[in-house]
């Protein structure tokens, strides 16, 4: 077995799998042969989820009945509500009150007792899950306003229920389809660590809950799925203290600092999304006669790619695309996971299906073998 050791597991091929493939030279991303591109012009989330959990896209009689199961099952139980009006009145963190909310959701699925593997059961847990995370998200955001929760409605697709719930008014077309269009772009990407952190969990036969539970704590980091949050308390800041994004840029790398929302494991070049959600972010700012955060990012994007070499990735656009459709900062990382969960969820299908327990190993560099002593006596 070779000794060398993989820091970051970087580049170390573990499995396979069906679902996206990247080109980090070119910027391409696939979700099953499809080009993220034709999907974010054509698909719908809810397609894009068929896609990605059954393996071809839903025809039209498919697609009506999976999002009839998909809105049919957004409600969330009281206790799921009452803990989630618990966490916003403590403060808790978005992303972390998410992660809570979805552990307790297991409690009262029906499927929580049947074998961890069994496909079926978990395509109708994986749906339970990525259906109710836009009503546990909006009811949060609610409850620390001091708002009681609106209820899910089944007329609405996933993107414009989440927006209605959160606003309490459907939104508008362009609205709705900049969300949905910012959820398929960020519904899988490979084996992203959120991701393999589901995998390692689903690879003990733990259940789905406990995989989409590690998943959004492994996705809230800042070198993750983190980044979002932070690129827009960037502009934010420098916004707010009149500055040149330049300047802000240039003394965050003289100090050795990293600047959120560049650089890639796997993209050696811009990321895809990023370019289409860079295009929503200027068309919002120009609907609203304001370009100044699109123009604010375009600036920190040339000056980091002229410096480091470093282009956007997916966090960078979603920022400003997400604050000028009035969400609230840290709702973004959050707003990530929902979306996320279609990946994670199609991933840990994947590994029930051929599982091998995820064990890698370390090269121990500890004290050599030594002496017990008692407490008494040390
Ligand atoms: C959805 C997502 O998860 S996308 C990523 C979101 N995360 C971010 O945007 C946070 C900022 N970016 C980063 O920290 C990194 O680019 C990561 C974590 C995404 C990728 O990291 P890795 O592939 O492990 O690259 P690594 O951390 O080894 O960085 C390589 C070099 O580029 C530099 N670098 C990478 N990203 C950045 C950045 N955003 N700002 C400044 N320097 C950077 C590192 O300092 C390092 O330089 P060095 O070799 O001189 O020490
Ligand atoms: O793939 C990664 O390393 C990070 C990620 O989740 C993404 O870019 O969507």
């Amino acid at each position: 077995m070779a000794d060398e050791i993989r820091k970051g597991l970087e580049g170390v091929l573990v499995a396979e799998s069906g679902l996206s493939s990247i080109d980090g030279d070119a910027g391409r991303l696939v979700y099953r042969g499809y080009t993220i591109d034709d999907l974010a012009a054509g698909a719908s989330y809810e397609e894009v989820l068929y896609l990605l959990w059954h393996g071809e896209l839903p025809d039209e009689a498919d697609l009506a009945s999976f999002r009839e199961a998909m809105a049919g099952a957004r409600e969330v139980d009281d206790a799921v509500l009452d803990t989630v009006g618990a966490l916003a009145d403590a403060d808790e963190e978005p992303m972390a009150a998410l992660r809570t909310a979805v552990s307790q959701l297991s409690s009262t699925d029906p499927d929580a007792e049947r074998d961890p593997a069994d496909r079926e059961a978990n395509l109708r847990k994986g749906r339970r899950i990525t259906a109710k995370i836009p009503t546990i998200l909006a009811a949060f955001e609610r409850a620390r306003r001091g708002e009681e929760p609106i209820a899910p409605r089944e007329d609405l697709a996933h993107a414009a229920n989440f927006l209605y719930m959160l606003n309490g008014e459907e939104p508008d077309d362009v609205l709705a389809d900049v969300f949905d269009q910012a959820l398929v772009l960020h519904a899988d990407h490979g084996l992203n660590a959120s991701t393999f952190s589901a995998m390692v969990t689903a690879s003990t036969l733990a259940d789905l809950h406990s995989a989409v539970t590690s998943a959004i704590g492994t996705l809230g980091g800042s070198l993750h799925g983190g980044a979002n949050q932070d690129v827009m308390e960037v502009l934010k800041e420098v916004d707010a203290a009149e500055a040149d994004p330049v300047d802000w840029v240039t003394e965050a790398l003289e100090e050795g600092r990293r600047i959120p929302g560049f650089g890639h494991r796997v993209y050696n070049v811009k990321d895809p999304r990023a370019v289409i959600l860079g295009e929503q972010s200027e068309s919002l700012g120009e609907a609203a006669g304001d370009r100044k955060w699109y123009e604010m990012s375009v600036a920190i994007e040339e000056y980091v790619k002229d410096e480091k070499g470093l282009a956007p990735n997916v966090d960078f656009y979603s920022a400003s695309t997400y604050y000028q459709m009035g969400i609230p900062i840290d709702l973004y990382t959050p707003i990530f996971a929902m979306s996320r969960s279609g990946g994670w969820i199609a991933h840990v299908l994947e590994q029930y299906e051929d599982n091998r327990l995820i064990r890698p190993r370390s090269r121990y560099v500890g004290p050599d073998e030594r002496e017990f002593v008692p407490v008494e006596d040390r």
